[in-house]
C-alpha cells in the first residue's frame, strides 16, 4: 500500500544520510519530493535519482537552513514545481563534537542556528503554506534520542534536539485548528556522515552497539518507515508526539 500517493513532501538536508533515506522512502510511497541541500550537489543528484527511480518528480534546491530566507525560497520553489506542500521533514543538522568547558562561541552558535533556528524557519514557512492551502498537513522535525539524554561532547547539540521536540509540541497546539500535525522523530545512533569520525573509534562503536537490544546500530533507511508513517494519514490522530527509533537503546539501563 502506498501511503503518500499524491502528496508533496519537502525534506531539508537531504543530500546524505537520514534526509536522503526519508526523501527516497517518501517517493517509494508515491510522493513528489523537493529537497534542500547545503553544498553537496553530487549527493543531491543521487537523492534526486533515487526519487525518480520510483517514478516520482523531484527537485533539489540549494540553501543554508540557518538563513531564514532559505526557508521561504525552498517552500516557494516547491510550490512552483508541485503546486503545494503537504509534508515538511525538517532534518538538516550538524553535530561538531566538542568538550564543554572550552566550547568556542562560534561552534555553539552555529549549531544552534543550523539545528534549532533552521528547524524553526523551515517548519514555520511550511506551516504558512499549509494554512494557505487549507487542507492540513504534517510537519516532522528530526530530533534525536539526544533530546532525552545527554552527551559529554554534545552540550551544544542536545539542547537543539530537545528544542526541536518542544517546538513540535507547541506548534501542534498552534496548528491543530488548521489540521496540521506536528511530531518529532527521535533517531538513536544511526551510521551516517555526522558521526563517522566519532564512531571510527572502535571501542566507542562497540560500546554504542552493545547498548542496542536489537544488536546493531541503525542505518538511514531505518528512519524512512517511521517518517512515512508520521507523514501519512495512518497517523491522522497523532500530533505533538515523539517517535523514538533507536533499536531499544534508550530503555537499556541494565
Ligand atoms: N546519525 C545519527 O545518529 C543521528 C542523527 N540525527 C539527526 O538526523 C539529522 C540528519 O543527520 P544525519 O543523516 O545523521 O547526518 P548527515 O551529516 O548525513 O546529514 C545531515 C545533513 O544536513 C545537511 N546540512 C547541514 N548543515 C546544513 C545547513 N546549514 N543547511 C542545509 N543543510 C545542512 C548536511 O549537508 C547533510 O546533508 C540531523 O538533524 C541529526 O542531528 C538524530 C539522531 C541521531
Ligand atoms: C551525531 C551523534 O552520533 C548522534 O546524534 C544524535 O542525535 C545521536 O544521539 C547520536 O549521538
Amino acid at each position: 500500500m502506498k501511503l503518500l500517493e499524491g502528496k508533496t513532501v519537502v525534506v531539508t538536508g537531504a543530500s546524505t544520510g537520514i534526509g536522503r533515506a526519508i526523501a527516497i522512502g517518501a517517493a517509494e510511497h508515491g510522493a513528489d519530493v523537493a529537497i534542500n541541500y547545503a553544498r553537496d550537489s553530487a549527493g543531491a543528484e543521487q537523492c534526486i535519482a533515487g526519487i525518480e527511480v520510483h517514478g516520482r518528480r523531484a527537485i533539489a534546491i540549494r540553501g543554508d537552513v540557518a538563513d531564514p530566507a532559505t526557508a521561504t525560497d525552498f517552500i516557494a520553489r516547491a510550490v512552483e514545481a508541485f503546486g503545494k506542500v503537504d509534508v515538511m521533514v525538517s532534518n538538516a543538522g550538524i553535530c561538531p563534537f566538542h568538550s564543554f568547558l572550552d566550547m568556542p562561541v562560534e561552534t555553539f552558535e552555529r549549531t544552534m542556528r543550523v539545528n534549532l533556528h533552521g528547524g524553526f524557519y523551515m517548519c514555520q514557512a511550511a506551516a504558512r503554506q499549509m494554512v494557505k492551502q487549507g487542507h492540513g498537513g504534517s510537519i516532522i522535525a528530526v530530533s534525536s534520542i539526544s533530546a532525552l539524554v545527554g552527551g559529554e561532547y554534545q552540550t551544544h547539540y542536545t539542547p537543539t534536539k530537545a528544542g526541536l521536540h518542544s517546538l513540535m509540541q507547541s506548534a501542534a497546539i498552534a496548528l491543530g485548528r488548521h489540521g496540521i500535525r506536528c511530531n518529532s522523530l527521535l533517531p538513536g545512533t544511526i551510521l551516517t556522515e555526522i558521526n563517522k569520525d566519532d564512531l571510527a573509534d572502535e571501542a566507542k562503536r562497540k560500546y554504542m552497539e552493545g547498548r542496542v537490544p536489537l544488536g546493531r546500530l541503525g542505518v538511514p533507511e531505518d528512519m524512512a518507515g517511521p517518517a512515512v508513517f508520521l507523514a501519512s494519514d495512518m497517523a491522522r490522530y497523532v500530533t505533538g508526539a515523539a517517535l523514538l527509533v533507536d533499536g531499544g537503546a534508550f530503555v537499556n539501563l541494565q
